[in-house]
């Protein structure tokens, strides 16, 4: 199974996506998925220069060989952009090696776990009000789990809220940085609210979880993770930047909050000291970013020795194809919690044609050999490239801060 060509597909149906098609000698492609939201180029042009050229003649079944290949062969190892890259190699090669199987991708994995995935939406409000009624909307629809996420009296634009009632949120939505503004103290006093006003209307049965994205100090988390206990999160998620894991010994400390955490990180080692010590609850990372199927089962593994679960990110960032795999991994994995499921546009879904579903509060697998998303490539070049940042956060006194 040689491989005979390779190559990249841009496309922005709505946002960017980067698709790695990889041929082999017989004909059968795979596709991974090698988005890196705001920073896409960067990975075009690692696959092109550096990825792409090392794999043509190389045996396309052989995917840890290639694997550890590209990691230890770059001498740099781990980092967002090589990492993207590397998973898109191994989707590709993972979506391969099943259709050569004539295999749905989580047979060759070992199996069905379960029946369906249990995913959550996000609701987002410019006040609780607005947050309500999209819980109610997403209720309606079905969903189990809903991540909630609404405005903070006294700061005009915040993460994860949509700019008006009912649109999406799309934060990469600026040429350049757009530059928002952060109060910790308005958010910590308003955010429990959040959550009594939905466990008052909707009970308790209603799985809830909150993104921080990132902006607090320890303390400040474990304040928060305090102040939430009565409501009982499915998880809190990103409550401090998480380079220095030590951080979440002191949160853990303080509260029975779960904590989830991850989808910046890229390998193993960003979690090691997180899941050996049990101070978190759920990992985040995406097969996109974490090194494919190949290295994030291995995360899945040391997580499930620690009671640790899955919980990959899912925001439109991550294309179809991402989602697709991760659908056959939550399947397949023994440990598997919560899937995020923010639905694309309907022209991604249509340059994207795939055999997942979603249907009641879960996504159900396909059966198509391979990972069972494919991409039309025409129609993908009718949506040009268009260059688009994510946003960055300032202290009300100018200081730059985490977005
Ligand atoms: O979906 C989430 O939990 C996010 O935090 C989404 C991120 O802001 C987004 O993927 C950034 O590219
Ligand atoms: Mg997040």
């Amino acid at each position: 199974m040689k491989i005979s060509d390779a190559y990249v597909i841009v496309t922005s149906p709505g946002r960017n996506f980067v698709t790695l098609k990889i041929v082999t000698e017989s004909g059968t492609y795979g596709i991974g998925d090698a988005t890196l939201n705001g920073r896409e180029m960067a990975v075009v042009a690692y696959l092109e220069e550096h990825v792409i050229p090392a794999l043509i003649g190389r045996d396309a079944s052989r995917i840890e060989d290639i694997w550890h290949y590209l990691y230890r062969g770059a001498y740099w190892r781990r980092g967002p952009v090589t990492m993207a890259a590397v998973s898109a190699v191994d989707l590709a090669l993972w979506d391969i090696k099943a259709k050569a199987a004539g295999m749905p991708l989580y047979q060759l994995l070992g199996g069905k776990s379960r029946e369906r995935v249990m995913t959550y939406a996000h609701c987002t409000g410019r006040d609780i009000e607005g947050c309500l009624a999209e819980v109610e909307k997403h209720v309606r629809l079905g969903y189990r789990a809903v991540r909630v996420q609404a405005g903070v009296p006294g700061i005009p634009t915040i993460y994860g809220v949509a700019k008006r009632e009912g649109e999406r949120y799309e934060p990469a939505d600026a040429e350049l940085p757009a530059e928002h503004v952060w109060s910790t103290e308005k958010y910590l006093n308003h955010v429990p609210k959040l959550f009594a006003a939905v466990r008052e209307r909707f009970g308790e049965e209603l799985h809830v979880l909150h993104d921080v994205h990132h902006r607090l100090t320890p303390i400040e988390a474990a304040r928060l993770g305090k102040a939430v206990e009565p409501y009982h999160l499915f998880w809190l998620e990103d409550c401090v930047p998480a380079e220095n894991q030590e951080s979440f010994r002191l949160i853990r400390q303080h509260t029975t909050t779960p904590l989830a955490v991850g989808e910046v990180f890229n390998s193993i080692h960003d979690y090691r000291e997180l899941i050996e010590n049990q101070w978190i609850d759920y990992i985040r990372t995406p097969l996109s970013h974490g090194g494919g199927i190949t290295h994030m089962r291995r995360i899945a593994d040391l997580a499930g020795l620690y009671h640790v679960r899955t919980g990959f990110h899912g925001p439109t960032d991550l294309s179809p194809v991402c989602l697709g795999a991760a659908i056959h991994f939550d399947t397949w994995v023994p440990n598997f919690g919560i899937q995020e499921h923010m639905p694309h546009t309907p022209e991604t879904d249509t340059v994207f044609p795939h055999d997942y579903r979603f249907e009641d509060g879960h996504f159900l697998v396909g059966e198509a050999p391979g990972h069972g998303v494919d991409i039309d490539e025409t129609l993908a070049k009718q949506y040009p490239y268009k260059r688009a940042s994510l946003p960055v956060n300032r202290l009300e006194d100018g200081t730059l801060w985490h977005w």
